[in-house]
């Protein structure tokens, strides 16, 4: 009897496929990152299908997942072989994949190991699903978004709206420590914070929160340090053992949630993610975007800047033109 439920293989069921909705896959979903994202898109109700992916114990995070009651399909995908099953058909393809910062290391060190694995995971994207939207969360980001669209470039497949860098993480913090500055609550705070994602790169806009708010210069300081350096107080906490991961996937969630409403055609969505942009002289550049079916559909202004960010956009320029020269002379080197 046992044995004959076992025997029972999905495609004997009777009803086939889950709720209608969009097919999402995640590679990296056996990691620190993606096993918690995974789970958060599995109740997510616009997902139908969620492909699993990684190149290890993806079969254990799937079978554990895939027990949730909620409407999406759950497949498992292990390894180099079956990245083109995991990506084909798919409509948004979240990507966490590649190694996490240890004490003392800046999101640069990780270059080396996660630029490969972002180029053939990219070229997978280009072969298998060139129309899918792509979240792109590997660090270092402000890198590794300018190899993904040479990637694309390369393969005939590139359109900006589709690629976006999920800078979510660093909207998230700045919403918490303003909040708890202003003695309110953290889901009524919403703060633009442009640039990149990486150090003096991620600059946080304080004079346009909203609701509209007023900080003495001390908590002006205070609260751009705390942003800037969110990541690295929580690689310091964890002293070894990884990165911000929970955070990380509630942040990749919420903008993959976004992406998915847009998607279907709900209007007025807006979120700060690390795009091609011609906001700056840069050829990306995070800010408010406005997501819509195709992705980013409109690229936001930065809005009128204060003495203290202005002098924050020059070093967040200076920083990034490097990250992203570097990720484009890697493809094309
Ligand atoms: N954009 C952002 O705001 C943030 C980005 N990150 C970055 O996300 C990445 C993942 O972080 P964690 O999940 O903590 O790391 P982790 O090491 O726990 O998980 C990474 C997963 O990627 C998998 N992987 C490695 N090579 C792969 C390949 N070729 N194809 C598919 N999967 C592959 C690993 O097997 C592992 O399961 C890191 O680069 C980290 O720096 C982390 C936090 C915030
Ligand atoms: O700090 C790291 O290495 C991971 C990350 O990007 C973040 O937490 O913002």
């Amino acid at each position: 009897m046992e044995e004959d439920a076992v025997a029972l293989r999905p495609a004997a069921c009777r009803a086939k496929g889950g709720a209608p909705g969009f097919k999402v896959a995640i590679l990296g979903a056996a990691g620190g990152i993606g096993q918690p994202l995974s789970m958060l898109m599995k109740m997510n109700p616009l997902v139908s299908v969620l492909h699993l992916y990684d190149v290890v114990n993806t079969p254990g995070v799937t079978a554990d997942i895939s027990h949730m009651d909620t409407g999406a399909v759950v497949r498992g995908f292990l390894g180099a072989q079956q990245l083109d099953a995991a990506l084909t058909g798919m409509d948004l393809v979240i990507i966490p994949a590649g190694l996490p910062r240890k004490p003392g290391m800046t999101r640069d060190d990780l270059f080396n190991k996660n630029a490969g694995i972002v180029r053939i995971l990219c070229e997978g994207v280009a072969r298998c699903c060139p129309d899918a939207i792509v979240n792109l969360i590997s660090n270092p980001v402000n890198s590794t978004v300018p190899i993904a669209a040479e990637v694309f470039k390369k393969a005939g497949t590139y359109n900006p709206k589709r690629l976006l860098g999920v800078t979510t993480l660093d909207v998230v913090r700045a919403n918490t420590f303003v909040a708890e500055v202003l003695g309110v609550n953290p889901r009524d705070v919403n703060v633009p914070v442009v640039g990149g994602h990486a150090g003096v790169t991620i600059l946080p806009l304080l004079s346009q929160v909203t609701p509209p708010s007023s900080f003495t210069q001390e908590e002006i300081k205070y609260l751009t340090n705390r942003i800037q350096n969110g990541g690295t107080e929580v690689v310091e906490a964890k002293a070894g053992a990884g990165s911000a991961t929970l955070s990380m996937a509630f942040a990749a969630a919420k903008f993959g949630d976004a992406c998915l409403r847009a998607m279907c055609g709900e209007d007025g969505i807006v979120e700060c993610s690390y795009v091609a942009s011609e906001v700056t002289e840069l050829p990306f550049f995070a800010t408010k975007v406005r997501l819509g079916r195709g992705g980013a559909e409109e690229i936001l202004p930065l809005g009128p800047l204060n003495e203290f960010e202005r002098v924050g956009l020059e070093a967040a320029k200076k920083e990034l033109s490097e990250s992203i020269r570097k990720g484009v002379a890697f493809v094309n080197k």
